[in-house]
């Protein structure tokens, strides 16, 4: 559905010292040098994935999502999405795709939002029909009735990306490119945005590549990961690996009545220890967390577990350091 090969791009960017004889010369005698913002970029996307474009600030992520939309032209590299060239068959290719800027609207600033629906029906040809029905979906699962007649400025953040994604979802994309779309939300609207993108992707089987620095988004949404760093893709992989791969030890803590025996099992260290709590940490290349519960049952009158894991932030960073970017 996706096929990205071998993409590469890079930016002129002028030169400039600080002081006014810098900003003099730089005026009449420029100079320039380049920014490799993406090199040797490829990956495939299946149709109904939910993708999670990650990494670090400049990494290459908009630019990406730039290029496979069809704003900006690669300067090497391929790539198909349906059948088109996004920068050489842009018409076609919009049909085909619906995008979220996080950071940037869509929608006309100073007009109620159902006007910016009507002209987005009118640019994209969206038969009455299909508009009316897409429309009271969208009204309805995002909650918009409210706002439809409300110009975009008097929109709360909150209110104008649900407007946002509604927007471009209006002429059925197949794919939905997201740029951060939960940025600068509330965690109940982040919630409903990451909820709606699940239904969208399981119901109407919408492929979505996601870049996020929220880390909450990718483990709610994400089957897959596509790592970049300094424009080069680092890692491709499905998160369930990842976690495997990077969480060797969990944290068990075991509440129960009464005990003062000695508690020692392989493949465990005790964290913590009083007469009624206990907190292990359990190395599971060695041991099972369920074979501990098992073992721990036999000697205490367990009332309560918990398990917690290595939250997926500090995996990212590990994963940064790792790959040094
Ligand atoms: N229009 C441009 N002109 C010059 N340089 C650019 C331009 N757009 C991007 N770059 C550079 O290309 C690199 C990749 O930028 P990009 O915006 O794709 O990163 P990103 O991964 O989306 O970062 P962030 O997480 O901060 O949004 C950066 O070094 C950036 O400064």
């Amino acid at each position: 559905m996706i096929e990205v090969e071998a993409l590469s791009k890079s930016f002129k960017v002028a030169k400039r010292g600080a002081g006014v004889g810098a900003a003099l010369k730089s005026l009449f005698k420029p100079d320039y040098s380049r920014v490799q913002a993406l090199e040797n970029i490829s990956f495939k996307i299946d149709e109904s994935q939910i993708v999670g474009y990650i990494g670090p600030n400049g990494a290459g992520k908009s630019t990406t999502i730039k290029i496979i939309s069809g704003i900006l032209v690669p300067d090497s590299g391929k790539c198909n999405i349906l059948g088109n060239t996004p920068w050489k068959n842009r018409i076609k290719h919009v049909k085909n795709i619906g995008v979220v800027f996080g950071q940037r609207s869509q929608l006309w600033w100073d007009v109620p939002v159902i006007d910016s629906y009507n002209l987005l029906k009118d640019i994209y040809k969206i038969p009455d029909k299909d508009f009316k029905n897409n429309l009271e979906l969208l009204t309805s699962t995002l909650d918009l009735s409210g706002l439809l007649t409300t110009p975009v400025r008097q929109l709360s953040l909150g209110q104008r990306m649900r407007c946002e994604i509604a927007a471009s979802l209006l002429h059925s994309p197949k794919i939905l490119f997201l740029d951060e779309p939960t940025i600068g939300l509330d965690a109940v609207s982040k919630i409903a945005v990451r909820n709606f993108i699940k239904t969208i992707n399981k119901e109407k089987k919408v492929t979505v590549i996601l870049t996020t620095h929220d880390m909450n988004d990718i483990e709610a949404l994400a089957d897959r990961i596509i790592l970049i760093g300094k424009g080069r893709l680092l890692l491709d992989g499905n998160l369930t690996d990842l976690k495997n791969k990077y969480v060797t030890h969990k944290t068990l803590t075991v509440y129960f009545a009464e005990n003062h025996e000695d508690i020692d099992i392989e493949g465990t260290t005790i964290l913590s220890k009083s007469r009624e709590r206990l907190s292990l940490s359990v190395d599971l290349n060695k041991i099972k967390v369920s074979e501990v519960i098992g073992l721990l049952s036999n000697k205490l009158d367990i009332i309560d577990v918990s398990v917690d894991s290595r939250p997926i932030e500090e995996i990212i960073v590990d994963l940064y350091k790792e790959y040094q970017i």
